[in-house]
């Protein structure tokens, strides 16, 4: 992990170091390019030939339904189930309030304004499964689904090798009333429920995290107008802003939690005390040996860097320029940092709040904008599968009031029609 002083680097330097862009970007955006337009043109089969070239399956099947994801599901260990059960309980409360009408507004006397919430119709969820298949993932886009009334849910997540699905993710679609898991991974998943096939249907919106094929693969459908999407999820991030009050033992195992989760992971340290730079340094060389994912880890530490500030100012101001997905206040000063920060996915407070409580049970959504989409997206919620429709009605009363505001206003842009719906209801005695 490099080491930065803040007060050398330039505004340049800062804006380099916050950007996510890598070397191979366009050789990734090329394939993904490719692996779209045979999806578009060849379905199924494409499905298939790519499930055989990437996650190594022959699959017969496209998908499995209902009694078999039973009956995997029933192979789950019991602890597994339980911990399952509480973080969809968690998820679900956390959700469901956001779930909340809003009020009438008179903008003049006799007009009334409203908005109502409508499900999408259709939306597409992506479960990650290349290097972990992640069933948190399952319960954080199913459940905002399930809650927010979508009448058609179709999850798409790579096979395994025996041409299934886990038991923990059979387990997660029982929960959520998920009858169908479709076997396809990666941009060719996206691809599949951006423009629907023989066998996977096509959607509104896509939603859900993944590696860069996925991630780019989401961008491409978006920008051809086929299909929304919730927004670019990625590779995971987390900046830790840690201070002489942080646990360089907790420290370097946050950084630890994201790297990880692939060698293009982000894990970016930032503090004001170089001695806790050098003592989570070397708490990460001590915790890597440990893991099972230790190469990966160690890639995605190595990918990264940490960053000496002055102070918690340029702290701050050095995350709101980076954007993390996630942001860590590991200080018993937080408080005080709150109403500095304007640019991250989700915000982790004090030394014992852990970012994997969040990935997995806390109830907030762990599907979060990645690459400094932070400055303009939120993560995945409730509002990520509704629709707001506006509402007015004008009574007798308010055609008089807001009438010649609009004739002025439609005359001043030369649109007579405009103006002439309203002066023939103001003269027609009808219906009043
Ligand atoms: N931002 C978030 O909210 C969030 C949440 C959870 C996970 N994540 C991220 O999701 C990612 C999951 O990645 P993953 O790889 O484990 O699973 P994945 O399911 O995203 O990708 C696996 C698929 O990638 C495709 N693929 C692999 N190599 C390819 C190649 N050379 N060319 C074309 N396609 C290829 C295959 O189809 C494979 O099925 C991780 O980077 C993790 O950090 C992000
Ligand atoms: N940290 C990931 C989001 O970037 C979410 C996750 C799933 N499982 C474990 N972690
Ligand atoms: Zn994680």
């Amino acid at each position: 992990m490099k080491l930065y002083k803040y007060t050398d680097l330039s505004e340049q330097n800062i804006e380099e170091l916050c950007l996510r862009q890598l070397a191979d970007d366009a050789r990734i955006a090329e394939s993904v390019k490719e692996i779209i337009a045979q999806v578009k043109a060849e379905g199924d089969q494409a499905l298939r030939s790519y499930a055989l070239q990437f996650d190594k399956v022959n699959l017969e099947q496209l998908f499995i339904e209902k009694e078999e994801i039973g009956k995997i599901a029933s192979t789950i260990p019991a602890d597994a189930k339980s911990a399952i059960d509480t973080a969809y309980a968690n998820i679900k409360k956390f959700h469901a309030a956001q779930l909340y009408p809003e009020a009438k507004v008179e903008t003049m006397p006799g007009v009334s304004c409203w908005r109502e919430s409508r499900a999408i119709e259709r939306v597409g969820l992506y479960i990650p499964g290349g290097t972990a298949v992640l069933p948190s993932t399952f319960l954080m886009l199913a459940t905002p689904a399930t809650l927010a009334g979508c009448q058609e849910i179709v999850v798409c997540s790579p096979p395994q090798k025996d041409g299934k699905t886990n038991c923990y993710l059979a387990y997660c679609a029982q929960l959520l009333g998920i009858e169908k898991i479709y076997l396809a991974g990666g941009a060719q998943a996206i691809a599949a429920m951006a423009f629907g096939t023989a066998t996977v249907p096509k959607v509104y919106k896509i939603f859900g995290p993944g590696n860069r094929y996925v991630t780019q693969a989401k961008q491409q459908v978006l920008a051809s107008g086929i299909t929304a999407i919730d927004m670019p999820a990625g590779p995971s991030e987390v900046l830790v802003f840690a201070d002489e009050t942080a646990n360089p033992a907790f420290v370097a195992s946050d950084l630890l939690a994201q790297a990880e989760h692939g060698t293009d992971s982000q894990a970016i340290l930032v503090s004001t005390s170089e001695t806790l730079i050098t003592e989570a340094l070397s708490q990460i060389e001590i915790q890597l040996n440990d893991l099972p994912r230790k190469d990966i880890a160690a890639q995605a530490i190595e990918n990264s860097y940490a960053v000496l500030v002055a102070d918690k100012t340029q702290a701050m101001a050095f995350s709101n320029a980076y954007a993390p997905e996630h942001l860590i206040l590991a200080t018993d000063t937080f408080q005080e940092l709150i109403p500095k920060i304007i640019n991250a996915g989700s915000v982790f407070l004090g030394n014992l709040t852990p970012e994997s409580a969040g990935d997995y049970a806390s109830g907030t959504n762990h599907t979060l904008p990645t690459s400094g989409f932070a400055k303009a997206y939120s993560g995945v919620s409730i509002d990520s599968f509704i629709k707001k429709i506006t509402f007015q009605q004008i009574s007798p009363e308010g055609l008089k009031a807001i009438g010649p505001t609009v004739e002025i206003l439609a005359a001043a842009e030369g649109l007579q029609a405009h103006k002439n719906a309203i002066t023939i209801r103001l003269k027609s005695s009808d219906g009043y």
